[in-house]
């Protein structure tokens, strides 16, 4: 039924827009428009004047010298690209590849890296990382505007052995290089796949890798408040799971995702995969909310990487160990630093480094902001985690501070 207005009867004023609205689009929406327009304009000029400065003559390993040359080139030689000419035989972790000259007559050069983080998601790899692209000697991989930037080249890749054989377009993550500067990569998906240790050991074989490891228990239950503020576990009829659709038939769970529904995604998965063999589990578990679970099987995960790299290229850190106090994060990274053969850094004379600290602290992916798991769930991911847990105390030779953890010797 239609209402009439009674004849005479006034239309209620608009509402009026508060003064503060209206100084908010005038104002600071322009303001804020700019800066953001300025920061990123002057990334991408330092950016690209970086690149006119990378200029680099002496020293470079020209087409015909590599023909002869037999293995591989040692850390820190430039090879000239010309024509493509390098092969990836000839290269290796902190190899640099110089391209031919630009219409400047400026030749740009790019390091392999010499260290990756390889992982565990969820294990302080993002910690470690803020100190090591504030060490001066060190340079991660970068967006299109110069920020750090995970390169997870091999772990996007659809096939990884590909991804290999197209090298030049792993080199053009990182930086152009600077004299004594190298350069890191960390992608905390490389652990989980196992094709990509040969892929990386054929290509780097002197790679330093370094991987941080948190009681599994812990760290699956951060992955699915992960999962949840990036808005990508959904609900329906009681069962929780990975999902990036937006379909009606189910609802979005958003951060922090209660404990029960963490119950609820353990529980369907331990049901779906109690008879199989968990390193069977950790190798078909792929994306999505399958991984949750088997990213905690380690064991599983660094036999590939053991059967490519030497031992005394894998430098394991426990997280427990390391977020105890920030002196236990600087001593952890100096072990980095000896690792990577480093200079040492007083991160804590470091302005920027300070200031890197007080923005990680704030930052939304930081702090456990969500209730603590159920004792029930605690309990089953525990015994599910006891033997692969053994397992790797007795494969690093250490006690690890977790259910089932003892075991081992000192490190070795
Ligand atoms: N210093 C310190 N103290 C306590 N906790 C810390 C610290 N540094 C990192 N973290 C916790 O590590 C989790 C993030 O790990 P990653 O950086 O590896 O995550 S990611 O894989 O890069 O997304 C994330 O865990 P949750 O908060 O449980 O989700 C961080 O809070």
């Amino acid at each position: 039924m239609m209402l009439r207005r009674a004849s005479g009867t006034k239309a209620p004023p608009p509402p009026e827009r508060l003064p503060s609205q209206d100084k908010y689009k005038t104002r600071v929406l322009p303001l804020l428009a700019a800066a953001v327009g300025c920061i990123v304009a002057a990334s991408l000029l330092l950016r690209t004047t970086a690149t006119a400065w990378a200029v680099q003559t002496d020293d470079v390993v020209t087409c015909p010298e590599q023909r002869r040359m037999s293995g591989r080139a040692v850390p820190g030689t430039t090879l000239a690209d010309d024509g493509h000419c390098v092969q990836a035989s000839s290269l290796d972790a902190g190899v640099c590849v110089e391209d031919a000259a630009d219409w400047r007559g400026a030749h740009r050069r790019r390091c392999l890296p010499s260290l990756a983080v390889i992982g565990a998601m969820k294990s302080g790899t993002t910690n470690i990382m803020l100190y090591l692209q504030n060490h001066p000697q060190l340079r991660t991989s970068e967006d299109m505007i110069g920020w750090p930037q995970e390169s997870r080249y091999f772990s996007a890749a659809h096939d990884p052995e590909a991804a290999g054989r197209n090298w030049r377009f792993y080199l053009r993550k990182y930086p152009p290089a600077t004299d004594g500067v190298l350069t890191f990569d960390k992608s905390p998906n490389y652990l989980l796949n196992p094709k990509i240790p040969s892929v990386l050991a054929s290509l780097m074989p002197s790679l330093k890798l370094l991987v941080c490891l948190r009681n599994p228990t812990s760290r699956a239950y951060s992955h699915l408040q992960h999962e949840c503020r990036n808005g990508r576990v959904r609900q329906a009829e009681g069962a929780v799971f990975r999902s990036k659709s937006n379909d009606e038939s189910s609802e979005r769970l958003s951060f922090p995702c209660a404990p029960e529904a963490f119950d609820r995604l353990v529980r369907a998965q331990l049901a779906a995969k109690k008879d199989l063999d968990k390193c069977a589990w950790a190798r078909g578990s792929g994306s999505g909310d399958s991984n949750v679970l088997p990213r905690g099987f380690y064991d599983c995960q660094l036999a590939p990487w053991f059967d490519r790299f030497p031992r005394s290229q894998l430098l394991a850190l426990v997280f427990e160990d390391f977020v105890s106090s920030r002196e236990a994060t600087l001593e952890a990274v100096a072990r980095v630093e000896r690792f990577a053969g480093l200079e040492p850094f007083d991160y804590g004379r470091s302005a920027r480094v300070a200031a890197v600290e007080r923005l990680y602290a704030l930052m939304p992916s930081r702090g456990g902001r969500y209730a603590p798991m159920l004792a029930a769930t605690r309990a089953a991911l525990d015994e599910l985690y006891c033997a692969p847990n053994r397992a790797l105390s007795a494969t690093l030779r250490r006690r690890l501070p977790w259910p089932c953890g003892g075991g081992g010797e000192r490190p070795v």
